[in-house]
């Protein structure tokens, strides 16, 4: 019998294989008498040993560079002769290899956490090494995502930043997540690397390792307990889906021949993916995290030369730093907020540190003076019109000339009106407008309908804004991952937004999307959307024979 979950289908596609969950980290045995003092102190210091060489094997195959920074720092700590000397102290002490790896961790995580800032952040990543060490100790598999040794189906509660690090798309075929949302880090990655993908799916950790399933990652179906044919189904259909949007090329346009530019979201220059109209929202943290201070002048201007290196003649966006709240950088002491996401972060970081914005916008003036693509800039978390003038005024003085305002709170889309009359365009930031205007925080997978894009609440802000840009006659484009979704791009469209930036490997199913249907079909669409009631939660299981 097949059982069929259902939750959000938030990266498209189809996969089948065999499903396996992220491994559970090792229960610490209890303390027991140790018999043969130097066996065991082998056998701990052999477990470190290991866990440092299976990070290093992992940094060095490490898609993303921020992923490979995260696991290069985990090598530094398990190889650190302090921490094996305070091991081996524990086990001629008496304690055997894994719970001597415990305690001598657990002092550590004290004090990283004492320590506050960067090293408190650390915390996660000192647990990760205890549970490798002792997984190691006891001979079980290492925590984290499963390696059965060929194609497999990731299922998950949900996925941390670490994890993605190491996830494999040769090795992974889909994830399947029972908690997470549109806008998680699970959500973010599987688009990014072009995975099938659906999250919130109640039951899915129920599904035993090994069983056959069937994930769409466009309607949010994951069939369990499908037979061969099933599986050879699925995948037939997928290799026709990507040959059908491999054949599409060109830029975005509806069935009637109505512009609306289709650009990509990245990090750095390795995320650029396929023939892009340009880069619609350049996130720049990736530069700054991990590390004491800013990154210098002409090291920030390197990077950015490469991604405008790499889009000649194109529109390339650039997202000054949106530091604070989901996106800590230690250097900059955000301190003890009570609410980050209401706090200081992104723009607002420039009242306390107005030279870290100057030298970023100095920075990315420098790199623009030598390209050839068309560089504009773009300041996160504007509120009031006030801040985007003064944010245009710093631009205009490095020599940046065209500068915009993300559109990620309330009163911003309120005001869009105002603040196009100082900026030269908006870019509609909606995994943060979601947040901010159903107050539920983007990271809540249990909140998932809130956060869902298609509540007409969020759609009318969308809509102001756009209208906004029509009578003002300056573009108005949406960067947050409502772009990426094939079936809400018609409607954005519909309520006149004129460009559409999400992860590159979205982008031919939406061009698809977009080709569909004529700018009268958005219209109608967008107004259908509007006079739409709420979205509510998913949730559903039926059994087929
Ligand atoms: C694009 C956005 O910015 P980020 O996801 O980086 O906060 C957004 O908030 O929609
Ligand atoms: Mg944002």
């Amino acid at each position: 019998m097949v059982e069929s979950l259902r939750g959000i289908g938030v990266s498209p596609g189809r996969a089948a294989g065999p499903a396996y969950r992220m491994t559970p980290p090792p229960p610490v045995p209890a303390p027991t008498p140790v018999t043969d003092p130097d066996a065991e102190a082998g056998r701990a210091a052999a477990a470190l040993a290991a866990v440092a060489a299976d990070l290093t094997r992992r940094a060095a195959a490490a898609a993303s560079g921020a992923g490979a920074e995260i696991l290069r720092a985990q090598v530094l700590m398990a190889e650190d002769p302090e921490l094996t000397a305070a091991v081996l102290a524990q086990v001629r002490s008496g304690c055997s290899a894994p719970v001597a790896i415990d305690r001598v961790l657990a002092v550590h995580r004290q004090a990283f956490q004492s320590a506050g800032g960067y090293l408190a952040e650390r915390v996660a990543d000192l647990d990760d090494i205890r549970d490798r060490a002792v997984a190691a100790c006891l001979g079980l598999p290492p925590p984290g995502i499963p390696d059965p040794g060929h194609p497999f189906v990731l299922v998950a509660r949900d996925l941390a930043p670490a994890d993605t690090a190491g996830l494999d798309p040769g090795r992974v075929l889909a994830l399947v997540t029972e908690d997470g949302g549109p806008t998680s880090h699970t959500a973010i990655l599987a688009r990014a690397a072009g995975l099938p993908a659906v999250v919130r799916c109640p039951g899915a950790l129920e599904i035993a390792d090994g069983v056959p399933v069937a994930v769409d990652g466009s309607t949010g179906e994951v069939a369990v307990g499908v037979d061969r044919h099933a599986i050879a189904a699925s995948r037939i259909a997928e290799q026709r889906r990507r040959r059908r949007l491999a054949a599409g090329q060109g830029p975005g346009r509806t069935a009637d021949g109505h512009p609306v530019a289709l650009y990509g979201n990245i990090g750095s220059a390795r995320d650029l993916h396929g023939n892009l109209e340009g880069v619609g929202l350049f996130r720049t943290e990736l530069l700054y995290l991990d590390r004491a201070d800013a990154p210098g002048r002409d090291e920030q201007a390197a990077a950015y030369a490469e991604v405008f290196a790499a889009l000649p003649g194109r529109r390339v966006i650039v997202r000054t730093l949106d530091a604070g709240a989901d996106k800590p950088l230690p250097f900059l002491h955000h301190g003890d907020e009570p609410n980050p996401a209401l706090g200081i972060r992104g723009l607002r970081l420039a009242r306390r540190r107005p030279d870290v914005l100057r030298a970023q916008l100095e920075a990315i003036a420098q790199a623009a003076r030598s390209a050839t693509a068309d560089v504009w800039v773009m300041a996160p978390m504007v509120a009031t019109v006030a801040e985007a003038a003064g944010f245009a005024a710093v631009c205009r003085d490095v020599g940046l000339p065209t500068a915009g305002a993300m559109v990620e709170v309330p009163a911003a889309a309120l005001r869009a009106r105002a603040l196009l009359g100082v900026v030269d365009f908006l870019s509609i930031g909606t995994n943060d407008l979601s947040q901010y205007t159903f107050a539920a925080d983007r990271q809540c997978g249990q909140l998932a309908d809130l956060l869902d894009p298609g509540q007409p609440a969020l759609l009318e802000l969308v809509a102001a804004c756009a209208a906004a840009g029509q009578a003002a006659g300056k573009p108005v484009g949406v960067c947050g991952e409502a772009a990426a979704d094939p079936r809400l791009a018609p409607v954005l469209v519909g309520l006149g937004v004129t460009s559409l930036s999400m992860a590159p490997r979205a982008v031919p199913e939406v061009r698809e999307a977009l080709a569909a249907h004529t700018l009268a079909d958005c219209r109608r669409l967008a107004a259908e959307a509007l006079a739409a009631g709420d979205v509510s939660a998913p949730s559903s299981r039926t059994n087929t024979p």
